[in-house]
């Protein structure tokens, strides 16, 4: 009986396995002796200790046999923000997330650990050091975000001690790292057309990158630690790498490492703000004729020009967080696993 419930308070279930950071969240929880499952609506990776089960989570149905006899899911699926669909945000991310809660208090899953995003509180204006009390945003950056708002307050409000169901939040922010299909790969490819040249602002603006090793730590920690009247039951919790950098520093370095020039001109922030601004204007214009997804927006602007970076003393203090890859160990490992990215030197 003791082996029984020890085996089981060790299986869970990665939703969202198959992505960037379920990949990586597969991988420690293996580590640490975990009995994994994933469910995602891809497979894209083999592994025999991993049962994997095919699905839609906005289906409960096809989400419960994956949730039998565990005691914790992982839920870190969510559309591509990249794929600016509002209607697939809100099904997924906030109908699904519903789902998702049902399934798992329908199959006796004792502990829900939500990936949320730091930005739910970030509304393209200066945030310094902000606490896991700000108010969510009134105006999200994105749809994207909004739905991320809707779906961290759906599982928030979903811990029931009584009914031994606990839930919680990690609210990453700026998530890097091998095989990360945005931020590098994006970044590398506006610089192979030319668009790289520009340093939005002074350049001074911090931002909080988190590497994927500490983020998955978070959330193994939030797993660990989340149980009846822990701090952590219905709350969210910052995990960042607690080094915040400037974000053309950061932007420069993967620029430099990968052999790119860094941008060295200066742009006000307010010019690239309206001109991104009467891009998108003209581009909305010309979308019944023609559709174009333009590298500059006034999004990426704000996030490329702001200060907005997060306290994790909360983790800190109720978890234990402490980042185990510091920035500079993660930006090498970072660039030594794009080689196929890094431009031969003429
Ligand atoms: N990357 C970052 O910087 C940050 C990410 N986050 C959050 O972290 C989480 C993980 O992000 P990341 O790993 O980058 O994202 P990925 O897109 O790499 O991974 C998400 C996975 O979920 C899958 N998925 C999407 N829709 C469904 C669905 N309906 N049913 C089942 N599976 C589905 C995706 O499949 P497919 O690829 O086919 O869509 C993909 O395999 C997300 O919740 C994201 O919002 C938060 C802050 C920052
Ligand atoms: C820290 C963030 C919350 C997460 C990083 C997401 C990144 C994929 C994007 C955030 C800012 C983006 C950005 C660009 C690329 C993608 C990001 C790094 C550009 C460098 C793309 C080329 C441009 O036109 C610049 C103005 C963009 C600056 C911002």
């Amino acid at each position: 009986m003791a082996t029984h419930l020890r085996s089981a308070g060790k299986k869970c279930t990665v939703i969202g396995g198959s992505g960037f950071l379920g990949q990586h969240m597969v991988e420690q929880l293996l580590k640490k002796g975990y009995t994994v499952n994933v469910f995602d609506i891809q497979k894209r990776f083999d592994n025999d200790r991993v049962q994997f089960f095919l699905g839609d989570l906005c289906d409960k149905e096809a989400l419960l046999p994956a949730l039998q006899g565990v005691s914790v899911a992982f839920h870190c699926a969510s559309p591509a923000p990249s794929s600016d669909n509002r209607e697939l945000f809100y099904k997924v991310n906030f109908m699904g997330t519903k789902a998702v809660v049902e399934a798992c208090k329908e199959a006796g899953v004792q502990k829900l650990v939500l990936t949320s995003s730091a930005s739910v509180v970030f509304e393209g204006t200066d945030i310094k050091n902000g606490s896991e009390d700000l108010p969510y945003a009134k105006k999200p950056i994105d749809y994207y975000t909004e739905t991320k708002i809707l779906q961290e307050k759906e599982v928030l409000s979903a811990n029931d001690p009584g009914n031994n169901f606990f839930t919680t939040a990690i609210r990453p922010h700026g998530i890097f790292g091998p095989r990360d299909p945005q931020l590098v790969p994006i970044l590398i490819q506006a610089a192979k057309s030319g668009k790289m040249k520009f340093i939005i602002g002074d350049g001074k603006n911090l931002v909080d990158f988190t590497y994927v090793e500490n983020v998955v730590h978070g959330h193994i920690l939030a797993a660990e630690n989340l149980q009846k009247g822990s701090a952590l039951c219905g709350k969210a919790f910052h995990i960042t790498n607690d080094e915040p950098v400037p974000f053309w520093a950061f932007m420069s370095r993967i620029l430099t490492g990968l052999n790119y020039d860094p941008p060295k001109y200066h742009i006000p922030y307010w010019l690239a703000y309206y001109l991104a601004l009467f891009l998108s204007l003209v581009l909305w214009l010309l979308s019944p004729l023609v559709t174009i997804k333009p590298t500059f927006t006034p999004m990426r602007v704000a996030l490329a020009g702001t200060f907005h970076y997060y306290s994790c003393e909360r983790a800190k203090r109720d978890m234990g967080y402490k980042p185990v890859v510091s920035l500079d160990e993660a930006i090498d490992r970072t660039l030594q696993s794009y080689p196929h990215l890094r431009r031969a030197k003429a």
